[in-house]
Parts: C-alpha cells; structure tokens; sequence
C-alpha cells in the first residue's frame, strides 16, 4: 500500500490489508484466542507520534508471533505504514479527549480517538468481547466471523447462478428477436436489468472476498468461471448498441457494473449510459451491428467481424446479405462466406430450440 496516501485508504483496501492469510491477520487472530486484548496503531505519521507517550522502541521486523507476545503487554503496538515492522509496543496514546466518542471501553475510546485525530487506522481486539474493530478517521468496522461471511458468499454463488440461468433465458429470447428484426429499447433495456441483477450479486461478492482474503480463494474462482462468458456477453451487447460515437465499449462496462452497486438503475441511466440523449421511445425498433451474434460464428476472427459490422452496418443487413456479397468483403472467400451463412442458419436453430417461453 503506498504509504503517503493513508487518508485515501478505502474500507476494501483496509479488509484486504488484514484479510485472513496475511502475517498481521494470524497475529491479530493469534491475540484475540489468547484474550489478552490489543491496540494497533498502523502507521507512525507525525500525527501519531504527537500522541505517543511513554513505551518501548522495539525496531523489528513483524511476525505474527512477536505481536502476540508484545500484546501481553499493556499499551498500544506501533507498526509501520506498511505493517511489516513493529517500532513500539506499551505506548500510551493521549488523544484529544474531547474528540467525541461512542465507545464505551478504554480501549476503543482511544482507538477510536487516535484515528479520527491521525487518520491512521487503528485496530482494537477486545479482552472481553471476541471482537476485532477497524477505526480510520470516521470509519468505523467490526470484522465479522469468517465462518458467518463464507456462508453469506456460498449464498450469494448460489444465487448469481439462478440469476445467470435467468439471465440467459432472457439473452435466447433476445438474440431470436434479433434476428427477427423486432428488438426494441425496451427488450434491450430489459436485457440490460438483468445484466444489473448479476453485476449487483457480484459486487455484493467482492465486498465479502475483499474481507475473506485467502479464505475465499474457492469463492473467486467459482465467482470467475461463473461471470467470465456473462461479461463478454455483456461487452458485445453494448457494442451492438452503443450509439455512434467514441465510446469506448469497455469502460462503458466498467461504469455499468460501477452503476449496480447503487440502487436499481432506471431505464434513462441506463439509455444515457449507451450514449442516447433526449428522448427516446422505448417501443421504436432498434437494430444491432451484430458484434455479438458474429462472435458465435466459429473461427470468425475479429477483423473480418470489423470488415463485416463496417461494410453492412447492421446485423439484419448481414444476415440478409448474399454469399457474393458476403465474399466481397475484405479477407472473406467464398468458402468463409458460406459458413457465415452456415453458422447464422445453426444459431438461429440453437436459438429456436433454446427459446424460453
Ligand atoms: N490511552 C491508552 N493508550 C494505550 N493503551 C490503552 C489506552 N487506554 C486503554 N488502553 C489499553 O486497553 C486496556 C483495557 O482497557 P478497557 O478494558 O477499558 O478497554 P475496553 O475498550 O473495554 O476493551 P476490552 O473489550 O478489551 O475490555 C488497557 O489495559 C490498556 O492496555
């Protein structure tokens, strides 16, 4: 982490910092089965040594052991930005006391205060309570049990893959309208909701591997194998529709599965995100380039997708498009024209079989 931005560590960064798997995660776990209790402070910026009164320079390098030992000892622990060195242990911290604290212990009234005045983060484990919390300026974070956060995660896997099923029902439907040329806004934003749903769990799942660490390695892949085809789905629908401009299709993305973390997007984000302005009537047509249906096509590669989008225009200009006219185009025989024509006949009797009604 770098360490002259402390202020713009984000709550996902401060989980991944102490995410189970990392040496300052075991020694945080190691005091709080002990029960010794334990007060952190993560960086020595000039702030903190302001507050610093009393204790031992210690000057080593971290291991999880060696904070569960200096733990045993009243006080605060002092570890560099990076949290790969120990530099005090038995400090006592004098923050402002009249900044505001809801906290009831000791402990966490200074824990609490000392982040708010430095802005570092401090971590406090209850003696008490088998309660690790996070404090940096007003953030404040109780780390959840792991077991409790993996079963949310196996949920919400199970989830995104009903989702997807649902999700590709609707895309089925979709391609078939295509091809009979009676998409319109509204199936496309229809589409795009349910594009919404799945990017929505997925950012729910991050929020949990970002605390799970190594302990949600099975939970990524799975998450990876079940979102990979959707995201490409995802890119060449946009493609398809984005309208004429510059937009570059991939940060349209980006932004789209930024937007799912928020509330439901409403249609309008949605139309203003694909680059319609103004008014737009959701029953009007609308044609795609065929980006999406091309990319089904076997051994079809990406520059002869370009030549065929650039030369017809729109994808029901394609697929009516003779194999003479589909052989003029550059880098496109006879032999390939007739799979174009071969593979577009084989989706669309996919397509038919697939058909969800
Ligand atoms: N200002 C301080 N600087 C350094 N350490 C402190 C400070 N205040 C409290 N502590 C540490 O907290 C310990 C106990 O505090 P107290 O029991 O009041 O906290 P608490 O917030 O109730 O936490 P717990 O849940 O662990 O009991 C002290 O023994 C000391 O090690």
């Amino acid at each position: 982490m770098d360490s002259s931005k402390v202020e713009d560590r984000t709550l996902s960064d401060i989980l991944q910092f102490i995410a189970p798997g990392t040496p300052l995660r075991e020694g945080i776990d190691n005091v709080l089965r002990a029960h010794t209790g334990g007060l952190i402070v993560v960086g020595y910026n000039e702030k903190v040594q302001e507050l610093v009164d009393g204790g031992f320079r210690i000057d080593c390098m971290f291991s999880p052991s060696s904070l569960y030992e200096l733990a045993k000892m009243d006080g605060a622990i002092i570890l560099n930005e990076q949290g790969n060195k120990i530099l005090f242990a038995n400090a006592q911290l004098a923050p402002n006391p009249g900044i505001p604290s809801t906290e009831t212990g000791m402990r966490h009234r200074t824990a609490e205060r000392v982040a708010k005045q430095t802005k570092a983060l401090v971590i406090a484990i209850s003696q008490r309570r088998t309660v690790i919390t996070l404090y940096q300026g007003n953030l404040r974070y109780s780390l959840r049990d792991i077991s409790v956060i993996l079963t949310k995660a196996n949920l919400a896997i199970q989830t995104l893959e009903k989702y997807k099923i649902v999700l590709e029902q609707s895309i089925t439907n979709f391609g078939l309208l295509e091809f009979e040329e009676l998409v319109t806004y509204h199936d496309l934003m229809q589409v795009m909701h349910r594009f919404e749903m799945v990017f929505r769990i997925k950012n729910e799942l991050l929020s949990y591997l970002s605390e799970l660490g190594a302990e949600g390695r099975l939970i990524r892949l799975q998450m990876q194998e079940i979102m990979t085809d959707m995201e490409i789905e995802a890119k060449l629908l946009i493609k398809d529709y984005i309208s004429e401009g510059e937009k570059d299709p991939e940060e349209v993305l980006v932004r789209f599965q930024g937007l799912s973390k928020a509330g439901v997007i409403e249609d309008g984000v949605l139309l203003k995100l694909l680059g319609y302005q103004g008014y737009v009537h959701l029953e009007e047509t609308i044609s795609p380039r065929g980006y999406r249906m091309l990319n089904k096509i076997p051994r079809l590669p990406p520059i002869i997708i370009e030549n065929l989008v650039h030369r017809f225009k729109h994808f029901r200009s394609i697929v009516s498009a003779t194999v003479a006219e589909l052989d003029d185009v550059e880098g496109i025989g006879e032999v390939r024209a007739k799979k174009i024509k071969e593979g577009f006949k084989r989706i669309l009797e996919q397509l038919i079989s697939d058909r969800h009604i």
